[in-house]
């Protein structure tokens, strides 16, 4: 292997602690009962690092996600991020939140049908502070050759990449993807973690990343293993496996 391609391809080295959430606790109140999503989350998430989020279905995931990403609020507990209360923080404050520091990418890719590619991620690029070009993210993504394609006109997991193009190009500090690959095959959700896990490398991007699917664990720098609303188990790779290895 070349010194080129073995820096291109080395994991990122984890940087400083960025969110800090300590005693999380979300309850639903539907009607007479309550519903407990989340019961006493502790945990710090670094820059650079890649983070798998498992467990079953009802387990608390997306709600950890969405409070991560300033789109929820706990309903006790402290949420801090590099040393800002977002527990506390009031909607203008979480709006700016999430503008700058953060890129959602869901299962669905909610691209607008309308728009073709490039001006998807204009859309994005047109608000933010110091963003890339939308060519330049959907190069980032491998798509550089269908920015003028619009959403029809592209596969599903060329449409998320789309997503996550739109999503990375403001150079989020914070990449946040809830079941990115639940729609997609193999080989098309290959692509998309990749996209990801080359994001995460280039720009030092803390990349969260819910699955149902085990065998992604192998990608990550850390496992958390969630149930009944609790993180139960936290496993470490010493070496990442790169997204392209992986199999299921
Ligand atoms: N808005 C809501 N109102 C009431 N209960 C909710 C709400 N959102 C989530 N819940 C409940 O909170 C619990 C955790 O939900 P959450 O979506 O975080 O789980 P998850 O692990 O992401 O599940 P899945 O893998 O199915 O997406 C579940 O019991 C869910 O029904």
């Amino acid at each position: 292997m070349s010194v080129k391609s073995s820096v291109a391809e080395s994991q990122p080295l984890i940087g400083e602690v960025i969110f800090e959430a300590r005693g999380l606790r979300k309850v639903y109140p539907t009607g007479e009962v309550e519903v407990v999503a989340l019961n006493g989350v502790d945990v710090n998430f670094s820059s650079s690092e890649l983070v798998v989020l498992l467990g079953a279905s009802g387990s608390g995931k997306s709600t950890l996600l969405n409070i991560l990403g300033g789109l929820d609020v706990p309903t006790t507990g402290q949420m801090r991020y590099k040393g800002w209360e977002l527990t506390d923080a009031d909607e203008g404050v979480l709006t700016l939140f999430r503008r700058n520091c953060v890129g959602f990418v869901f299962q669905f890719y909610n691209l607008i049908p309308s728009l073709t590619a490039r001006e998807n991620v204009a859309l994005i690029t047109e608000i933010a502070r110091d963003p890339m070009t939308p060519e330049e993210a959907l190069e980032m993504v491998g798509l550089g050759d269908r920015m003028d394609h619009f959403p029809s006109q592209l596969s599903g997991g060329q449409q998320q990449r789309v997503a996550i193009a739109r999503a990375i190009a403001k150079r989020p500090e914070v990449l946040l993807c809830d079941e990115p690959t639940g729609a997609l095959d193999v080989t098309t959700g290959i692509a998309v973690l990749e996209a990801i896990e080359r994001i995460n490398r280039e720009i030092g991007t803390l990349a969260i990343i819910i699955t149902h699917n085990a065998s992604m664990a192998e990608m990550a720098d850390r496992v958390l293993h969630l149930s009944d609303g609790q993180i139960v188990k936290e496993t470490r790779n010493e070496k990442r496996l790169p997204a392209r290895e992986l199999k299921w």
